[in-house]
């Protein structure tokens, strides 16, 4: 059953817009921030983690942001050009703004925490008018993060990028990537989350973060389904619910919660599985795989990449998760 249709004469498979910034990953892993010493830096910012992965996985991919005019921006720019990213819509800031640092503390496989730098951040500057439509208009998928909707004018981007987007028949992604400390009230984060999910064809989030959106709404339960159907009203055709090491549930319009197995990892860190999940799953997809081959992939490009230090360079191959799903089919990996 085909849930999504892309314009397949599109020449670029996918297009994200959001956030690019740096990742200080902790290096003296399994002990708190007050006793690192030493990061190793990466390219990150969840909108281009999914980003990397897809150009990783072999297909063709642009980015629409702002980076700031510093070595940092440079850094960032030169990463997505050597990974094949189109960078045409990446703009440089001209007012000072700085790139957002996240410095990362890794004290156990499953107590990770990220302390984030974000005052006057050059990626919340992008304006409406950087858009390109011709950009948007080329690519098969659209792919928003909630956190560019945090203020004004990248919110304002976003929406102009939506409706580019609607316009040109791409298929709207949105990840929620909620990150409170971007906002200003809860009550503002769930207006703009839900008025950008009426817009979009595919949305992926945590259970935590659909609660978030649910602020004005009735589940007491927190019923997946019932957050899920709420979308089949307007344009979702997919709607993933995280669960982390549980796994996922997606549901589509005819009422099927799609379920998928996932995989065991030795896990370095937490953060980065659903970048990577989100890479493979949207990948699988876009080949006219099941919903729920397209989620195995994404658990396997999820756990290559909780087993590695970073999020954006370890973002896998095909021949990489392929090899991951098959050593675990012979029980060759085990969990930690
Ligand atoms: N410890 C784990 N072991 C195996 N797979 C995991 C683990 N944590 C996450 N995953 C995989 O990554 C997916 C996304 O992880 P999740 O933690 O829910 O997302 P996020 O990083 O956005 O909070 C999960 O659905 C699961 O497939
Ligand atoms: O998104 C950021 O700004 C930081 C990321 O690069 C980061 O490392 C991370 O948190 C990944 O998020 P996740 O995939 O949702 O765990």
């Amino acid at each position: 059953m085909t849930y999504v249709t892309f314009p397949l004469d599109k020449p670029l498979d996918f297009a994200a817009i959001g956030r690019l910034c740096i990742d200080l990953n902790a290096n003296e892993i399994h002990r708190p921030m007050e006793e690192t010493m030493t990061f190793t830096k990466y390219v990150g910012g969840s909108p281009a983690n999914i980003t990397i992965g897809m150009a990783r996985l072999g297909l063709q991919t642009a980015f629409i942001g702002k980076i700031a005019n510093d070595q940092m921006g440079r850094f960032i720019e030169d990463y997505l050009q050597r990974n094949r990213i189109e960078t045409t819509n990446v703009v440089t800031d001209q007012t000072g703004a700085v790139t957002g640092l996240a410095f990362t503390e890794i004290k156990s496989p499953t107590d990770c925490s990220i302390l984030m730098y974000r005052d006057n951040a050059a990626d919340l500057l992008l304006t409406p008018a950087e858009v390109q439509e011709s950009l948007i208009a080329r690519a098969k998928v659209l792919l928003i993060s909630g956190t560019a909707l945090a203020q004004s004018p990248s919110r304002e981007a976003v929406f102009q990028a939506l409706s580019y987007a609607k316009k040109h028949g791409a298929v709207i992604v949105f990840d929620l990537d909620y990150r409170p400390y971007t906002w200003k009230s809860a009550e503002e984060t769930a207006t703009y989350y839900n008025l950008a999910a009426e817009k979009c064809d595919i949305i992926l989030g945590t259970r935590e973060e659909f609660d978030m959106m649910e602020r004005f709404e009735t589940n007491p339960e927190k019923d997946d389904r019932i957050t899920a159907a709420k979308w089949f009203d307007y344009s979702a055709k997919i709607v993933i619910i995280k669960h982390g090491k549980e796994g996922s549930i997606a549901y589509t319009p005819d009422g099927v919660g799609h379920r998928a197995k996932s995989f065991p990892a030795k896990v370095v860190k937490t953060f980065g599985a659903g970048d990577s999940y989100a890479a493979g799953f949207i990948y699988g997809i876009m080949q006219g795989w099941t919903i729920e081959k397209s989620m195995e992939y994404g658990s396997a490009a999820a756990c290559i990449v909780i087993s590695s230090h970073s999020c954006s360079d370890a973002m896998p191959t095909a021949a990489q998760v392929d090899d991951y799903i098959e050593r675990c089919n012979r029980g060759e990996i085990t969990a930690s």
